[in-house]
């Protein structure tokens, strides 16, 4: 049996613990108050803006992006993006704004905010992502969503086409041995290449010199977050869950995407 390492937290600040009494967005309100030093890692979908119908149906809430910047700008640019969709999607969701980013669930990053997204493995095998496009013609309402590293087919308009969407994959993605996983989203199956994560991603983007001293807060909704929460506390930090279809209102510290900017709002003014 493995016995899982624990980390050395990235910051020599001594973080505060959850309790019977106390969340972890207690525990972060708690570093604020004090001014102790966090950076952020933010989902997009399901966190920073509401659920659409489809992924290029999502509205932005006006001032995101200036938000975004202005919080970036009180933690001195510690703030990351760590999202499903590619890095270009991200920076045209977010425009004029560009941050430091992992994307399609850590396959690409961007180490600096000025810097050039790198892909960290080749392009999707165009024979599986043909035979999946074939697959999604006889499923109407399948949208195919092909993200350069990954592939995400969204059932959000025909839920009751689920399970046979799972079952076609699980036939189509062994043909490649230990190049895919299928992942479950919000309404959504990912075909990813193996070993790319968002917990791997935020170890990554946490080891950056915004980052050092810093205590890690993941804010995220979805089950590929998960991942990115664990690494946080592993690193002496902290994963906040949105509320929506995957976490309930009551194990959430968030209750969905308007509380997460009211709550972005509020670190305008952190020192
Ligand atoms: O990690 P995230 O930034 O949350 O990205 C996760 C996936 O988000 C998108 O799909 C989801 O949002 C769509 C728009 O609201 C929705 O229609 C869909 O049902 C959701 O699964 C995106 O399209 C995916 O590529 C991301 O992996």
């Amino acid at each position: 049996m493995h016995s899982l390492k624990k980390e050395k937290p990235s910051a020599a600040i001594e973080a505060p613990h959850p309790s019977s009494t106390s969340s972890a967005r207690d525990c972060v309100e708690e570093l604020l108050h004090k001014q102790t030093p966090i950076g952020l890692f933010l989902d997009i979908d399901g966190t920073l803006l509401d659920m659409a119908l489809t992924p290029t149906t999502v509205r932005v809430p006006p001032g995101l992006a200036e938000l975004l910047g202005v919080v970036a700008t009180r933690l001195a640019g510690a703030v990351a993006i760590v999202t499903g969709r590619p890095i270009a999607e991200a920076d045209s969701l977010l425009k004029p704004l560009k941050f430091i980013a992992a994307g399609v669930h850590g396959a690409e990053m961007r180490t600096t905010v000025t810097g050039e997204v790198k892909p960290l493995t080749q392009a999707f095998t165009p024979d599986l992502l043909n035979d999946i496009r074939a697959a999604a013609e006889s499923m109407p309402g399948i949208v195919t969503e092909n993200k350069g590293t990954g592939i995400a087919m969204h059932y959000r308009l025909a839920p009751e086409l689920r399970d046979s969407l799972l079952i076609t994959l699980e036939a189509l993605v062994p043909k490649y041995p230990g190049q895919f996983s299928i992942w479950e989203g919000r309404k959504v199956v990912e075909i990813l290449p193996v070993g790319f994560s968002k917990g791997r991603a935020l170890r990554t983007l946490a080891g950056l010199p915004e980052f050092a001293n810093r205590i890690p807060v993941m804010i995220g909704d979805d089950i590929a977050d998960v991942g990115a929460f664990h690494a946080a506390e592993e690193l002496g930090g902290y994963g906040l869950k949105v509320a929506g279809e995957n976490f309930s209102q009551k194990e959430a510290a968030f209750t969905g995407p308007a509380d997460v900017l009211a709550w972005l709002d509020s670190l305008r003014t952190v020192a």
